[in-house]
């Protein structure tokens, strides 16, 4: 017999959920984490990182009233709010833990490796289980330049006791656009080095535009098609160098050029787990090529967003796999959120892939902001895109505007459900609300049974 039902790699949203379901129905459970119980997102990204951006929020949002109704506006104190940040975050991980130990599931410290398909090895000892879940996650990819190790990471940054006067941001991904926002906002140079010619491609390139244009104007130096080619240091600073030869001096260089899987020095290979450089390859019930075994969030191999919601709704569906659900995993449309200011948000069929198949799709432009700029806080920019089928249901959305999080999350329901105008209009909503405004200008253009 097995010493456990379920060992799990990895105690992040991809493995916690499930862990908890399935010692909830008396399963014996255990977690390996070779790090900090609760995985990345817990404790060095989103949560972190919306933390320190709340102030931030509420600042850009006094801007909208300047010279009608307020003249100043508060100014931040970073070093105060990351010592608010540590008092926040870094308990989480501990109460997660005391969570996991009051429902029996058993923890295991340090790095848990595949040495047959029942069995990891943690630290010298050998632990076997009937069904193992690998959810590793992703680590920031390293350029492979001469200098690397001068610059820092995404982790780094969420944990700067001071905001550095001079910061070089490598990459103009999601990552990267939301530290540039908050570090610009604070009155640092802020220079960022992509080597594409455009940023956040999987987003709606006006409203990507817009944004840039308006971190522009906060002072961020945007160099596009430039590759970071080394690092070196200087008698006052660090010197990012490209390939084309621009050299940018700064106190410190954050490195964003992606993520990729922790797939290394786990036994897969010797398990015979078959992977790709996105991670590791799962059928539709996110089993490996080895039945027993499942892959789950950001360590799969997928096009899909490699968020936290996507990784919880994996972490659910394998524990109804394990508790005897059959049906294969079937993903609803995933939002994703760039968090700078203005925030820009996307769900379902992207903008210009609908202006493409006018057969199929048609697109709506609500600049909501001008329309009901009472109700929107006087942002007078923020816009919407709405994506229509053939029937008129909504099948797409992109925001670009600060409560774009939360309106994004109300379009995804009325994608999700398939909601219809008689639907909608079946229900009363609170007034005045941001969600209110965009549901009575959506009722009118929506399928009508
Ligand atoms: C800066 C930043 C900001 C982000 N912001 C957002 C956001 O706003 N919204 C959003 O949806 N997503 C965001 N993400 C992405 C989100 O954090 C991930 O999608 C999510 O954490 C994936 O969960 P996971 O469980 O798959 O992986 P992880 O949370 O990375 O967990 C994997 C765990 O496995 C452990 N591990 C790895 N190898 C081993 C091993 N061999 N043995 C034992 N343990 C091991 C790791 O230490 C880690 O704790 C952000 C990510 C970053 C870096
Ligand atoms: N709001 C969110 O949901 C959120 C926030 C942060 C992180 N995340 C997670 O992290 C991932 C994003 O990580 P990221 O921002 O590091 O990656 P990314 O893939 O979004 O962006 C990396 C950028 O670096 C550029 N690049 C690559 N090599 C380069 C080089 N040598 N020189 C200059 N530029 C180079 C790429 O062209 C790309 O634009 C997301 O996909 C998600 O999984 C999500």
């Amino acid at each position: 017999m097995a010493d456990y039902d379920t060992i799990f790699i990895g105690s992040g949203h991809a493995t916690w959920h499930a862990a908890v379901t399935l010692a909830r129905a008396q399963q014996k459970v255990a977690i390996i984490e070779e790090d900090t119980i609760a995985g990345t997102c817990t404790n060095f990204g989103c949560d972190a990182k919306i933390l320190l951006d709340g102030p931030f929020e509420l600042t850009e949002q006094l801007k909208q009233y300047q010279g009608i109704g307020v003249n100043t506006t508060p100014s931040i104190d970073w070093s105060q709010l990351m010592a608010y940040k540590q008092q926040v975050i870094q308990p989480l991980s501990v109460q997660m833990t005391a969570v996991f130990k009051q429902l029996g599931i058993k923890i295991i410290t340090g790095h848990g490796e595949l040495t047959d398909t029942h069995t990891v090895k943690v630290a010298g000892s050998t632990y076997t289980a009937d069904t193992i879940v690998v959810g590793t996650g992703q680590r920031p990819a390293k350029l492979a330049i001469p200098g690397a190790d001068l610059m820092h990471d995404s982790r780094d940054f969420l944990d700067l006791p001071t905001m550095p006067k001079r910061l070089t941001l490598i990459g103009a991904g999601i990552i990267s656009l939301e530290f540039a926002n908050m570090a610009v906002l604070l009155g640092s140079e802020v220079h960022i080095i992509e080597f594409a010619d455009r940023a956040l491609p999987a987003f709606y390139s006006e409203h990507v535009e817009k944004m840039i244009a308006h971190l522009q104007a906060a002072g961020v130096h945007f160099h596009f098609g430039e590759a970071l080619s080394q690092v070196t240091k200087s008698a006052t600073g660090l010197l990012a160098t490209t390939k084309n030869g621009l050299t940018i001096e700064s106190d410190d260089i954050i490195a964003a050029t992606g993520r990729i899987p922790n797939i290394e020095h786990l036994g897969l290979t010797k398990v015979g787990i078959k992977t790709d450089r996105h991670g590791i390859v799962v059928d539709d019930h996110l089993r490996t090529n080895i039945p027993n075994i499942y892959a789950s969030g950001d360590v799969i191999s997928k096009t899909l967003p490699k968020l936290t919601p996507t990784a919880t709704f994996e972490s659910n569906y394998i524990a109804g796999q394990l508790l005897g659900s059959t049906a294969a995993i079937d993903y609803p449309v995933i939002p994703s959120v760039v968090f700078t200011l203005p925030r820009i948000a996307q769900v379902g069929i992207p903008v210009e892939a609908a202006k493409l198949d006018t057969e199929h799709f048609h697109v709506q432009a609500l600049p909501y902001g001008k329309l009901l700029a009472f109700q929107y806080q006087n942002e007078v920019d923020a816009d919407l895109q709405l994506i229509f089928d053939q029937e008129n249901y909504l099948v797409g959305a992109s925001i670009y505007g600060n409560g774009a999080p939360d309106l994004i999350n109300l379009l995804t329901m009325i994608i999700t459900d398939h909601v219809s105008a008689n639907t909608l209009s079946q229900k009363i909503f609170a007034f005045p609300s941001a969600s209110v405004g965009i549901i009575d200008m959506l009722t009118p253009l929506l399928h009508h049974d």
